[in-house]
């Protein structure tokens, strides 16, 4: 196949930061995306409707694609009250409520301690219809990083499900087979998104012949066994699963450091990447449901009416990005990229 028309896609996990990069995120995920579930950790964190308010006008005013449109989340704390979440949802631009475990990643340092804390605002999501997106990672020092998720599953997510039946949850950014699997066997209302970037690697790229500091984000990437997990998930079929990319920027400088920061960027050319890896593995007819349909039939919103057109013809990804006054090394940088959307 050399070309491939598709409903526009929708990404449901993205960091568009904050300041002068935002003309960049904006530009990059809005040219394809027609929605963008945008990730509330900055600095400080969106905690409040009015902060998300705040955050959304900043994104607006960075001139996205006028068929963009910006879902705003809230950044769960130890002290969010039902009221702010019943606040949030009457806004009207707030879709959802996001867990960070405290520590778990970048800028998740107000984040939950514990979710009995959040156990006011989990009812009052369950209540107005708010969805619970989570990084699903334990914290504890004495867990592995590579099974914090795995430890996660069994010792947060299973009972939170269980104690909160009626709540719609997004397991991002999964990264292993159990959470696949987990995903796969529980209920309607329990979904996953998947990064193009898992999809594409395993710790193998990250680590052998030298270590690669941009394929570094979290949750970790893992051995091969989990990568060709997702990779079957995402292309099942299922509805469970859709497109999130966790395209998160940090500056070549912040990458390329002595502790350098989690996170990678895909934005600049997510469909194009996960259409490669849908070709790759056989099922470009399994690739518009997972871009353009499960997502928004999750979060109960209309599908995007309008289609984008990808053909086959191979394009070079420069070394760096222009982020702002500061440079960004995306995914495959220097490398070919072999779709592109026309
Ligand atoms: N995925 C990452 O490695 N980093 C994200 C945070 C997150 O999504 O966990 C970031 O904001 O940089
Ligand atoms: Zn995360
Ligand atoms: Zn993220």
């Amino acid at each position: 196949m050399t070309k491939l028309t598709i409903t526009r896609p929708d990404d449901w996990h993205v960091h568009l930061r904050d300041g002068d990069v935002l003309k960049d995120t904006v530009r990059d995920t809005s040219r394809y995306m027609g929605r963008a579930i945008i990730m509330p950790n900055l600095v400080p964190p969106v905690t409040t409707t009015e902060l998300a308010e705040a955050y959304q006008a900043r994104i607006m005013a960075a001139q996205p694609e006028s068929t963009f449109k910006p879902l705003m989340v809230l950044y769960l704390t130890d002290k969010t009250t039902a009221d702010e979440i019943k606040k949030a949802k009457a806004s009207g631009l707030v879709y959802a409520a996001k867990l960070y475990p405290a520590g778990a990643t970048t800028n998740s340092d107000s984040g939950v301690t514990s979710t009995a804390n959040i156990r006011e605002a989990l009812v009052a999501m369950q209540e107005v219809g708010m969805l619970l997106l989570v990084h699903g990672e334990v914290t504890t020092n004495d867990i592995d990083i590579f099974d914090r998720e795995e430890q996660f599953l069994t010792t947060v997510l299973a009972p939170l499900v269980a104690e909160y039946p009626d709540l719609k949850i997004v397991l991002e950014h999964i990264t292993t087979k159990n959470a696949a699997e987990f995903v796969a066997n529980a209920g309607p209302n329990v979904a996953a998104t998947i990064t193009v970037h898992h999809l594409m690697y395993n710790r193998n790229h990250m680590l052998v012949g030298g270590i690669k500091p941009h394929f570094y984000c979290l949750p970790i990437l893992k051995r091969n066994i989990h990568q060709q997990a997702l990779i079957e998930a995402a292309t099942s079929g299922s509805n469970k699963f859709f497109l999130g990319t966790d395209s998160a920027p940090h500056t070549k400088q912040s990458k390329e450091s002595g502790c350098g920061c989690a996170g990678s960027y895909t934005a600049f050319a997510a469909l194009e990447l996960y259409a490669e890896v849908f070709e790759e593995a056989g099922a470009l007819d399994k690739l518009e449901a997972f871009t353009s349909f499960n997502g928004p039939d999750f979060y109960n919103l209309p599908r995007n009416t309008d289609t984008l057109e990808l053909q086959k013809v191979s394009w070079d990804v420069p070394a760096t990005l222009t982020f702002g006054s500061n440079e960004v090394v995306p995914i495959k940088a220097g490398e070919a990229i072999n779709w592109k959307v026309i």
